[in-house]
């Protein structure tokens, strides 16, 4: 940490700056001192430096690049000409103030951005946020360590009996003590098939503390960068700024430049004999039962299937089944996307009218009209009022999804950052995201011309129409995909239908598909 003087009146006047979420995650990991020797975010060059040769500027190993970046005009605000002068109050999601950067370095990344390095100082105590009982400081937490060995695991997912056995088994064979880490940086843990909003994570481990040696279970506000080798070292060197001296990893033997040895996980089976977990090797084959894959693990649950005993405890079982419910049971997000007049509110409405006639589920629609009036009323077409009216439609649209619902929306959405950002708030709301492309052709929408704005945009009357004079960027991979010139109406609504049918989303027998 710094020791730099920072007086009050400076700190006042100080222009204050909220990060994104993954800053304020670094942020978070820098104060507590688990980014030793890190004290603050890296400037440019470095940076340039940490992600071409995984090097400090003075040379010593580092995985990542830990960066903040600034939109220039708070920049500008902070490069006052004297020196001391030179810092940002960093403020939190909620608007308080948590830290302060002494800016060293401010370099411009394009016209609208500036990287800030320099160090960091603690200006007040964050002691909000979920499971902050779980947060510790590298000396919080080795106060609680009962044996000179700790063994840490990042634990990734949910705990079943195969890994339980796995650190069980380690711990025993090293004599240490358990550190399990549970990152938090993310919205949401693990990666396809099987992911879980951070605080069921949480949920899933806190479930199976009972079936752990000595352990101490932390949260860490460490995130998934996308690399998983750098994101494997980086986890390493947290591990060891934690006073780990092992670490359980499926990921390689990562240590990250640290002096903690990484320990590889043998591959455990089931002995249907006895039913104990231990090395699949030492199963004869016809008693060896492998553990199950995340994927049929997701598919269990969205079935509404329980985890079997033999392989996750009960309690463990029963965290998972609330927290992913059975897909009947589960909140849904059903995004139509596509050119004006392709048909998404038609195909909407029918979804909806079907619906609302089975009563299976409840469900709120969110139709162009009544967005534009009331959701997002005074937004325009420019690029940004159309993020902001689809980045909103999404917000609404998982927050159904969170209490269970089905919301039906059917904005044209034509930029695919835009679709990807609503499908992320869904999956952080614990709900399911099915994109629904109205492929239907320019011509034949043109031809349609409900309203008569492709004539007027053919004229210019219009500016900024999307097929015409602005761009809509087709979706790659939609989970279905409509072209209604091809089929009718009630072919194009019963082919959703049938979709969320068979995906598990509806009850087969309802009414609909008659
Ligand atoms: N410039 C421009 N470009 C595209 N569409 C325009 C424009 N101006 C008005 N309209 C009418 O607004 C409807 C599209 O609004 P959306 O909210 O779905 O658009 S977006 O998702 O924000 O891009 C869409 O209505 P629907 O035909 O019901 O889709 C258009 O008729
Ligand atoms: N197979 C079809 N599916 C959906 N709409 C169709 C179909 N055939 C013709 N249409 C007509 O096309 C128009 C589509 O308009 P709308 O649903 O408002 O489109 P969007 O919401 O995509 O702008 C409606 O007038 C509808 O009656």
């Amino acid at each position: 940490m710094s020791d730099w003087v920072l007086p009050d009146e400076i700190l006042a006047e100080a222009p204050s700056h909220t990060p994104l979420p993954h800053e304020l995650a670094d942020l978070e990991l820098l104060l507590c001192g688990a980014y030793q020797p890190l004290t603050g975010f890296m400037s440019a060059q470095e940076a340039r430096q940490v992600s071409e040769a995984a090097r400090l500027l003075d040379g010593s190993s580092w995985p990542t690049p830990v960066t903040l970046d600034i939109p220039t005009s708070i920049a500008e605000e902070v490069d006052h000409e004297e020196r001391r002068r030179r810092v940002l109050r960093i403020t939190d999601a909620e608007g308080a103030p948590v830290a302060a950067v002494e800016c060293h370095q401010l370099d411009p990344l394009g016209p609208d951005m500036v990287r800030v390095g320099g160090p960091v100082r603690r200006i007040a105590e964050a002691e909000t946020g979920i499971f902050s009982d779980l947060r510790a400081t590298p000396e919080e937490a080795k106060e609680t360590y009962t044996k000179p060995r700790v063994l840490a695991h990042i634990v990734q997912g949910p705990l079943h009996r195969p890994q339980l056995a796995q650190i069980t088994r380690a711990a025993h064979t090293l004599a240490a003590h358990v550190l399990l880490m549970i990152p938090t940086g993310n919205a949401v843990a693990g990666s396809p098939p099987l992911r879980l909003p951070a605080a069921a994570l949480v949920r899933s481990i806190l479930a199976a503390k009972d079936r752990l040696p000595a352990a101490t279970i932390i949260t860490v506000p460490l995130s998934q960068r996308g690399d998983k080798i750098r994101d494997g070292l980086l986890s390493a060197r947290v591990a060891a700024a934690y006073g780990a001296t092992h670490l359980l990893t499926g990921s390689g033997a990562l240590s990250g430049g640290t002096k903690v040895r990484a320990m590889l996980p043998r591959e455990l089976g089931y002995d249907t004999r006895d039913g104990q977990w231990r090395a699949i090797d030492e199963i004869e084959p016809p008693f060896q039962r492998a553990g199950l894959t995340d994927a049929e693990v997701a598919d269990m649950l969205d079935r509404g299937f329980g985890l079997p005993e033999w392989h996750t405890p009960p309690a463990v079982a029963a965290e998972l089944r609330r927290t992913r419910p059975p897909r009947r049971e589960r909140g849904l997000v059903v995004f139509f996307t596509g050119l004006s007049g392709s048909g998404k509110s038609t195909i909407a409405r029918g979804v909806h009218e079907t619906l609302v006639e089975s009563g299976d589920r409840t469900v709120s629609l969110f139709d162009g009209d009544v967005v534009r009036q009331l959701l997002s009323s005074g937004l325009g077409f420019s690029q940004t009022d159309r993020s902001t009216n689809v980045r909103r439609i999404g917000y609404v649209a998982a927050e159904v999804g969170r209490h269970g619902g089905i919301a039906l929306a059917c904005p044209i959405a034509p930029y695919v950052a835009d679709r990807d950002v609503a499908k992320a708030l869904a999956d952080a709301a614990g709900a399911d995201f099915v994109l629904v492309h109205v492929a239907t052709p320019l011509e034949v929408c043109e031809a349609r011309d409900r309203k008569g704005l492709y004539a007027k945009a053919r004229a210019g009357k219009i500016k900024e129409f999307t097929g015409i004079s602005d761009p809509y960027e087709e979706p790659t991979n939609p989970e279905l995909t409509i072209d209604t010139s091809k089929i009718s109406v009630d072919q194009g609504v019963d082919k959703v239908m049938e979709y969320l049918t068979d995906g598990g989303w509806l009850e087969p027998s309802g009414l609909h598909l008659g």
